[in-house]
Order: structure tokens, then sequence, then C-alpha cells
């Protein structure tokens, strides 16, 4: 029977606020902080709820939660890769990379000492907590048998597993939106609760809800529950948009799910879909040449998040998400981005005069539909892609040879991940 990913002692073993990780390792004498105390968020509370209301411009901080980890990428049991991973640091990626000039975000993000990309991109800016427990792992397996856009082309055991992150992890104030984006259950239900408190719209990756594990001993493969049957549940009508991969979506229940909150289910090379009470919406994808899928759906949420701060309708906002998953599955690990790529997507966004602080994530006023400017949006950002694939020919010949999963080895890691010293 495979754990739970919300069956971590929560109660018996009380929260403690973990030391920040600077760039290089900490002293040990670091771990011993004093207990936090339940966090109170009564004050912050009102002020995210009057800004809910009022849609006041208030700064767009966004607040990310979920672990970094390390990923071993293997091809027939031969490692090919080893790389950064965790939804956090794909999401950051993005994020910095595309969000409006005045947004900015906090991570909270759990690590052991044994952290091989302290001094990575994404890691040094939004440095982790450290932890006694050793980070979090994946030993990603490929398969030749991608039959089609939704099979799964890989399958995930969790060899090791960091601290679940506590609702006294996060900070004691209020944020214009918060992603909730685990990848081995450390996102704890109670944990989400306080992100739904202080943040004034949640987006949450099912993954991090609905993933339970074999005990390490017993290989640590990756299952799935249902939504339903879980903690997370009775969150979901507090949740703006959910998001789950094609493989996720049976998990999640989409009928039930779509009347509480708005569900996007993302499909691989075909794009994404979403579905909200009373309507649903495709959203096309844009061209890749892909190398490695992992962390495509990780830069997809933080696509359309990035989307949703540009102003962007939910429909509209797909378009971003699916461009950036596109921008992951091209690369190895965590991608590094063309700085001509970037500045040709801000030049489009800003260039649609999309007003700005959007009300969308200021209040909790949604558009869900497609605007008159989608396909035009969709037409620029596809010479984007095209800008991203020539480079890609340019400096990575070997790709053309197809993705990782048809690889024999692997000859060069992402320059954004470092091999583990
Ligand atoms: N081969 C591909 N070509 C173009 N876009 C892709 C490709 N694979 C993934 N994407 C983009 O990334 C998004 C997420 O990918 P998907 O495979 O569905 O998620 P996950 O990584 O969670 O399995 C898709 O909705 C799509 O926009
Ligand atoms: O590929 P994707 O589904 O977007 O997200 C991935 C997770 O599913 C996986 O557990 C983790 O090890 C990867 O680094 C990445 O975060």
């Amino acid at each position: 029977m495979p754990s739970r990913p919300y069956s971590y002692p929560t109660t018996r073993d009380p929260p403690r606020a973990s030391p920040v990780l600077k760039a290089v390792a900490p002293s040990p004498a670091a771990a011993a902080v004093p207990l936090a105390a339940e966090p109170d968020d009564a004050e912050v509370e009102v002020e995210v709820e009057r800004q809910r209301r009022n849609g006041g411009a208030a700064a767009l901080e966004g607040l990310v939660v979920g672990s970094y980890c390390h990923d071993v990428l293997l091809r027939g049991g031969r490692v090919v890769g080893e790389t950064l991973g965790g939804a956090a640091a794909f999401v950051s990626n993005v994020l910095d990379a595309a969000s409006p000039v005045e947004a900015s975000f906090a991570v909270v993000s759990k690590v052991g000492t044994d952290f091989a990309y302290a001094s990575a991109p994404t890691p040094a800016r939004h440095p982790p907590l450290l932890c006694p427990s050793p980070t979090t792992s994946f030993h990603v397996h490929f398969t030749d048998d991608a039959a089609s856009a939704h099979a799964p082309d890989r399958q995930l055991r969790r060899v090791h597993a960091c601290d679940p992150i506590y609702p006294a992890d996060l900070p004691d104030r209020g944020f214009a939106y918060g992603l909730a984006v685990g990848v081995a259950g450390e996102v704890l239900p109670e944990t989400l609760e306080r992100m739904i408190r202080l943040c004034r719209a949640v987006l949450v990756d099912a993954q991090a809800l609905i993933r339970a594990f074999d005990s390490e001993a017993k290989g640590g493969s990756v299952h799935h529950v249902a939504l339903e049957g879980t903690p997370y549940a009775r969150l979901l009508p507090r949740v703006a948009f959910l998001k789950a991969s094609s493989e996720e979506a049976p998990y999640v229940g989409l009928e039930s799910a779509r009347r509480r909150c708005c569900v996007i289910v993302t499909e691989g090379r075909d794009g994404c879909r979403l579905y909200w009470d009373g309507g649903e919406a495709h959203v096309a994808p844009f061209p890749a040449l892909q190398v490695d899928p992992t962390g495509a759906g990780d830069s997809f949420l933080a696509g359309f998040a990035t989307g949703l701060l540009w102003g962007l309708s939910a429909t509209d906002a797909a378009l971003l998400g699916n461009f950036f998953g596109a921008a992951a599955v091209s690369q190895v690990g965590v991608p590094t981005f063309h700085p001509k790529m970037l500045q040709a997507v801000k030049q489009i966004l800003d260039d649609k005069a999309i007003k700005r602080p959007c009300t969308c994530i200021n209040g909790n006023m949604f558009t869900f539909q497609r605007s008159d400017m989608h396909d035009g949006l969709h037409t620029s950002l596809q010479e984007a892609a095209r800008l991203m694939m020539c480079e890609q020919k340019q400096t990575s010949p070997s790709t053309d040879n197809g993705d990782i999963s048809s690889m024999n080895e692997l000859t060069s890691l992402s320059s954004s991940t470092p091999r583990p010293s």
C-alpha cells in the first residue's frame, strides 16, 4: 500500500521554522532554531480579503511553495543525466524570465545538506530552507513507447523525500497570488490552506495533491490517488486554478472539480484544455524540438500565471503556458531562455497594450474566455518560438537525433544545471 502524500506527522511533530540555505553549505548550528508559534493570520487575512474585494492596486508579489529536488535521468537502467529538478525550480525560472517588472515572488522550498545545486541560478536567487533529511530525489526512467501525446513517457521513482513544508514555514504576509507546486507530497493540506489565507488567488498543480509513493525500500514508485478522497478536496472551492496533466486528469474528477475551480488539463504536444463552470476551451500548442519532457507541466503553470500577471484572460494566458511548456521540453533540465526570445515575448505582451496591474490577480474576477486578440497573440508567439528553435538547432545539433527517451547517452547538460559536486 503506497503511503499517502498527506500522511506526514504534523501534530506530534510540531512545525519548526527552518533556516535559510545560503549560497554555501550552512553550519550545523543553524539547525538549532526555536519552535515557531502557530501562525495567526487574522490581520493578514483581513487585508487580503479587502484587496480581493476592492481589486486594490497592491504589490504584485507571488508565493511559490514546493521543494527543489535532484533528478537522475535513466534510460535502460543507465544514468544519462543528472539535473536540478522540482516544480519550484522550473516555475521560478519562468517567473524570473517573463513576469512584468513590477511583479516579484518569494519561494518556500526545502532541501538537505546534500543539495547539489545551491549555486545554480534559480536556487541562488531564491534560496531554499535547509533540513536535516536529504534532498528530495527522483529517478526518472524514460521509455521508448510514447505512442501518443498523452502516453506516459517516463516512470518516476522517489528515492529520497525531504521534510514537508509546514504552515509556519510560509512568510507572515499577504501575497497577490500563490503557486502550490509540490512534487513529493511536501505541500501539506494545512500548508495549502494557509496559502489560501495569505494569497488573493491560488494556482495548484494537481501533482502536489494526488501523488502517493511506495516506500524507499520498495523502490519509491509514484502512484496517483483520487483527489476526492484526500483532505485537499474541501479546499478546491477556494482555489482559483487547478492544473493537471492528461495522465493525472482522471484522478482529479474533472466534472466535479470544474464546478469548484477552473481546471486546466495539459495535453503534451497537443496544447491544453481549460474547463470552467459553464465553458471550456482548447488552446493550441507551439512547435518544439523535444529533448527532455521534464518540467513541461511546471513551466506551463508558470507561463500561465505570468499571462495572468500581464492581464490576460485565462484562455489567453494558457497560450503563454503552452509557450513555456514547449520551451521547457527543448532543453534538458531547467531551461536557459535566450535573451532575444524573451525580449520578443515581452515586446509582444507590451504591444498588446494589456493594462497592468491586472484586475484578475488583484481581485478575484477572472475572465476565462478567449479574447479577440487570442489568434494574433498565438501567431506572434509562434514567431518567438521559431527564434527559440533556430537557436536550439544552431547550438545543439545533437537534438535532431530525437528526445532523451531515444538517446543512448546524454552528451551535454543544460548550462543552468551544473553537475552535482
Ligand atoms: N512535445 C511538445 N511540443 C510542444 N509543446 C509541448 C510538448 N510537450 C509539452 N508541451 C507543452 O507543455 C505543456 C505541459 O506538457 P505535458 O506533457 O502535458 O505536462 P507534464 O510535463 O506535466 O506531463 C503542454 O500543455 C504543452 O503546452
Ligand atoms: O515534468 P513535470 O511534470 O512538469 O514536473 C516534474 C515532476 O513531475 C518531477 O517529480 C520532478 O522530479 C521534476 O523535476 C519536475 O518537477
